[in-house]
């Protein structure tokens, strides 16, 4: 009997030729590095180049932070990827009452440009590139990294990262807006046109499937609504006047690795075909660059356990090789404790020593696409592109990612997925090593890492020096000017930067925007 898949797709015991009668390569798969990129975005894949070894990491204080950001780099890391805590995310300073509880708890605190140059302090921008999760702000972290950037001397044409920048997604599953949907998105607009004319290395975007497959989406659910959202970001640099070609090389993404290897790596196959396709002949993109799907991979935290939490380092290995074996550009493999408190020093390395076995000790990268051609993977990604196509379909029936999301579309199917996860693991249907079989009756004893509470008041300090120090009437005039091109219709970034440099804080540049734009009260379908 055929088992159901992730995404509720059949998986039959046995595949063989029948499989894939019709089934044509020349159509389905291309070449690496060529139309549809179905076998991955160069000719040479990893045996040209390894994937990014890109270690999301960030607590506690700027200097803390950059300890750990140098320990990683000494251990063979080979991308940086900046975690902000909670008030930086919503863009309120580490002295808001808002705040309290809250800072250097998930990520780093940054306020202003003393923090984000204490943050990069002896890291080398024109050889490292630096992601950043940070999303309805992300103008602001872009241009502070931009500032310090100019401080070290490495001009903004030789920056190289990504911010994530995708509140689309925000809005499905992760939570983190300030803005509502047409200002927001006018914001992501003002970002690339700045980046084309300033930061032209920079990936202007992370379009991300993760946080919704986290929240309980399938394979299927996470491709189909994390590309809608991208053609609705498309859509809008389009109409903001922009050439599909001067932006669309710049786009990223952004999905989970699950321990369902075949389909996962049928997932990431089937959303390079779809996007080449859709960058091609719905938007008339010309540039190669324009139809590649270039994306960063994270293993799926939420498969994590807390009990027995070694056995997550098995769990993470096998996610990893589903990321490298679907052709992802940068990975961050989970640290085996990461269900249970922020990861050790320990606990980290041995994350990081995943990728390295799985690039230096497997042979996995001696070849491109090892997958191509099986029957198995050739038709589940066949199935998983249908299945992604037909939830496509459904979110243009809807007017949009937009008008979808706000009737809580999405949500909605993320939500019945994630019932039919959690009854299948309750009934014991669904087998969670550790957790409802082959279980402990004692589990031992952990000692997680704790962050220091008293990050709060150094940081709430930190923020008094700096407005005691710096001149009132320049910031306000700068902030000034940016309310201005708020109102109107000017690129908010370059005020904001004046602003950011005269030592304005993170908190005071979004109070501005939200002064003018509002913010986003989501309508409760639940
Ligand atoms: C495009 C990606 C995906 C990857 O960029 P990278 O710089 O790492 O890699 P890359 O672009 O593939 O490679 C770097 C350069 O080498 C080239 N290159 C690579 N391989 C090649 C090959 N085989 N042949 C020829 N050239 C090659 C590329 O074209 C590129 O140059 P050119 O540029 O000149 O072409 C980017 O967006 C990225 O790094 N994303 C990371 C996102 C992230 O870390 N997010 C964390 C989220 S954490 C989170 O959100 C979860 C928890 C939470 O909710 O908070």
């Amino acid at each position: 009997m055929a088992r159901e898949s992730e995404s509720g797709l059949p998986i039959e015991p046995v595949y063989g030729p029948d499989d894939l009668e019709g089934w044509d390569p020349g159509e389905k798969l291309g070449e690496p590095g060529s139309y549809p990129f179905t076998r991955g975005v160069h000719p040479s894949m990893y045996t040209g180049r390894p994937w990014t070894m890109r270690q999301y990491a960030g607590f506690g204080t700027a200097a803390e932070s950059n300890a750990r950001y140098k320990q990683l780099i000494a251990n063979g890391t080979t991308g940086l990827s900046v975690a902000f805590d909670l008030p930086t995310q919503m863009g309120h300073d580490s002295d808001a009452p808002i705040a309290h509880g809250e800072v250097g708890k998930v990520g780093v605190a940054i306020d202003s440009i003393d923090d984000m140059r204490g943050l990069l302090d002896g890291i080398p921008l024109d050889r490292v590139s630096t992601s950043m999760t940070i999303n309805a702000p992300a103008a602001l972290l872009l241009l502070l990294y931009q500032l310090v950037g100019e401080e070290q001397g490495v001009s903004a044409d030789r920056l190289t990262g990504t911010v994530q920048n995708d509140v689309l997604k925000e809005y499905i599953a992760r939570g983190t807006y300030i803005f509502p949907p047409k200002p927001s998105l006018r914001l992501i607009a003002d970002i690339f046109k700045y980046c084309r004319a300033e930061i032209p290395k920079w990936n202007t975007i992370s379009i991300s499937g993760y946080h919704m497959a986290e929240a309980g989406a399938s394979p299927a659910q996470e491709i189909a609504f994390t590309l809608a959202d991208g053609i609705e970001y498309v859509r809008t640099a389009v109409e903001a006047g922009m050439d599909v070609d001067d932006f669309a090389p710049r786009l990223s993404f952004f999905f989970v690795a699950r321990t369902t290897i075949l389909e996962e790596v049928a997932k990431f196959r089937a959303a390079r075909r779809i996007w080449a396709r859709v960058m091609r002949d719905e938007f008339g993109a010309r540039n190669p660059r324009s139809l590649m799907l270039r994306f960063h991979t994270q293993t799926a935290g939420v498969q994590l356990t807390a009990q027995q939490p070694e056995v997550n380092l098995v769990r993470v290995a096998v996610q990893g090789l589903a990321a490298v074996l679907g052709g992802t550009q940068s990975l961050h493999t989970n640290s085996f404790d990461e269900a249970i408190a922020l990861p050790t020093d320990k606990s980290a390395r041995l994350a990081l020593r995943t990728q390295q076995v799985l690039a230096y000790e497997t042979d996995v990268t001696a070849t491109v696409d090892p997958f191509a051609g099986s029957y198995v993977v050739e038709s589940m990604t066949d199935d998983v592109e249908a299945a992604a196509l037909e939830l496509m379909r459904k979110v243009e029936d809807l007017g949009g990612a937009v008008s979808a999301i706000e009737r809580g579309f999405q949500k909605g199917e993320i939500e019945r997925s994630a019932y039919r996860i959690a009854q299948e693991t309750d009934t014991g249907e669904r087998v969670v090593v550790g957790v409802n079989r082959f279980t402990l009756d004692e589990e031992e004893p952990y000692e997680p890492l704790r962050v220091d509470p008293a990050i709060e008041v150094r940081q709430a300090e930190r923020l008094a020096g700096l407005r005691a120090g710096r001149d009132r009437a320049a910031v306000d005039a700068a902030l000034g000017e940016l309310r201005e091109a708020a109102s109107g219709s000017d690129n908010v970034l370059y005020p904001m930067k004046e602003a950011l440099r005269a030592r304005a804080t993170v908190g005071e540049v979004c109070d501005t925007l939200r002064e003018v734009w509002g913010t986003y009260v989501p309508s409760d379908v639940f």
